[in-house]
């Protein structure tokens, strides 16, 4: 549980011109009062001293209280903008840490606190960290499309009409006696519900967007040895990454670099070549081959001639495939019945901008300014598909009785909520604040 006054430094590493110390719980305005002499007005920056319980000043800054319950966790909350230098940051956060009760915040405990006090819901918690993590155009306008509560408010106006159908239906079993009531009523509401499923399975069918745009689009680049999948990595990479040998079978390991493609996390694996091979660390690096083929979402089968006869290779791979005939500055004649999507060469340059063009239809075409309310995590899609099927079940079972098809719509209600943090989630909140930084 989490309790008592607690601090961090919640700006990010030192030294930097400017540090920001945040304290939360019931103990913070005791503890400004001590460091600053005076609680300033709330919500007003105040430059004052922060001194030691000797009055020797430390350092100065700007100070800042927000009253609970109108803060970031809901507490009494006041933010130190001292110098970012790493002794006086340490001097402060030794002299709150010898006030009353304070302690040091968890990673995460920041945000558990907004949650535990309805100042987030837990999608929003989820949409923080991601906002946090962020790096790329496309990630940013997700997490914060998340963070704002854009998901949060679909979910809940799904959990309302669930509700509504849920009440409506009790009403009908509560006078089913009596002649006035219209049977129409259940009808309308079963429309509503059919189409709620719709809606749900639309949805859905965005978190393959959702999580691409989230955890990148891995595409991993294979085929046999010598091919040029190495160079093509240190290419894209714009730095040497890789080895690049005219040795074929130089590659072991599995590289990865991350790039930007348009504003989309392209996750992009360089792997040893495929060969039959009786050298026990080429045959390992195989075996890692395979392993990445698993996960990937694309992959640019690389061959300096006729790709189709590497095609068996990939294994058991079943996912889009784009063939690359590869050093074109060598030979660019099109070979007869072998169907090639790009030729390539990197020593030229030739051909790399339309590989990246075929690779960027494979991602998510999200339009600008359409909506971002996407589920960004396997949680989500697990939650949603729970809700969709029980709504399913309650459509599917008139035979067994309102009373059935009531308690499904409850436990859609109930899968929906779980998602958002509203019901029944203690085992998750571990996981979920495990993934945030000190001080957040
Ligand atoms: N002329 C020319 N040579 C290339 C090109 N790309 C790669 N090479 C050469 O081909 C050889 C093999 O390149 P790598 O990038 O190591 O090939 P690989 O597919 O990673 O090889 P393994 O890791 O052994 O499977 C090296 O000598 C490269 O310099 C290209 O576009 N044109
Ligand atoms: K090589
Ligand atoms: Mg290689």
């Amino acid at each position: 549980m989490s309790t008592g006054t607690i601090f961090a430094l919640s700006s990010g590493g030192l030294p930097s011109g400017v540090a920001v110390i945040r304290i939360s719980g019931p103990e913070c305005s005791a503890a400004v009062t001590q460091l600053c002499g005076a609680i300033p007005a709330p919500r007003h920056a105040s430059l004052r001293s922060i001194r030691n319980r000797n009055s020797e000043a430390i350092d100065q800054g700007l100070v800042l209280f927000f009253p609970a319950p109108n803060s970031f966790t809901g507490e009494d909350c006041a933010e130190l903008q001292i110098h970012g230098g790493r002794a006086t940051v340490a001097a402060v956060l030794a002299e709150l840490g010898s006030i009353g009760d304070l302690r040091m915040a968890e990673a995460g405990e920041f945000s558990r606190r907004a949650f535990l006090n309805g100042r987030m819901d837990l999608v929003e918690v989820e949409g923080l960290a991601d906002l946090i993590a962020a790096e790329t155009e496309m990630q940013r306008r997700l997490a914060a499309e998340q963070t704002s509560g854009g998901l949060s408010r679909l979910y809940d106006s799904w959990a309302k009409r669930l509700t509504h159908a849920r009440a409506m239906i009790e009403a009908e079993l509560d006078f089913a006696d009596e002649d006035d009531v219209p049977g129409s009523v259940s009808a309308s509401i079963w429309a509503d519900m059919h189409t709620l499923a719709e809606d749900i399975f639309n949805h859905i069918d965005g978190a393959r967007a959702g999580e691409i745009v989230r955890d990148g689009l891995k595409v991993v680049i294979a085929g046999p040895p010598n091919s040029g999948k190495s160079s093509l990595l240190n290419y894209l990479a714009q730095r040497d990454v890789a080895i690049v040998t005219d040795v074929p079978g130089t590659t072991r390991d599995v590289l990865h670099v991350d790039l930007d493609i348009g504003g989309y996390v392209v996750r992009l694996y360089d792997t040893a070549g495929l060969r039959e091979t009786d050298d026990v660390v080429e045959r390992e690096g195989i075996r890692r081959t395979h392993l990445s083929l698993e996960q990937a979402d694309l992959v640019l089968l690389l061959s300096e001639n006729d790709t189709t006869d590497w095609i068996g290779l990939l294994g058991n791979f079943t996912g889009p495939i784009l063939r690359v005939r590869t050093k074109s500055d060598l030979s660019d004649e099109t070979l007869p019945n072998s169907p090639v999507n790009v030729m390539i060469s990197t020593k030229s340059g030739v051909g790399i901008d339309q590989l990246i063009d075929r690779m960027s239809e494979h991602l998510p075409s999200l339009d600008v300014g359409g909506s971002l309310a996407l589920p960004t995590r396997e949680r989500h899609r697990i939650g949603l598909e729970t809700c969709r099927q029980h709504i399913q079940a309650a459509l599917d079972n008139a035979a067994a009785g309102l009373d059935i098809q009531a308690e499904h719509l409850r436990l859609a209600g109930h899968a929906l909520g779980r998602i958002t943090g509203r019901v029944d989630v203690e085992n998750l909140l571990d996981v979920i604040f495990s993934e945030f930084c000190i001080g957040k």
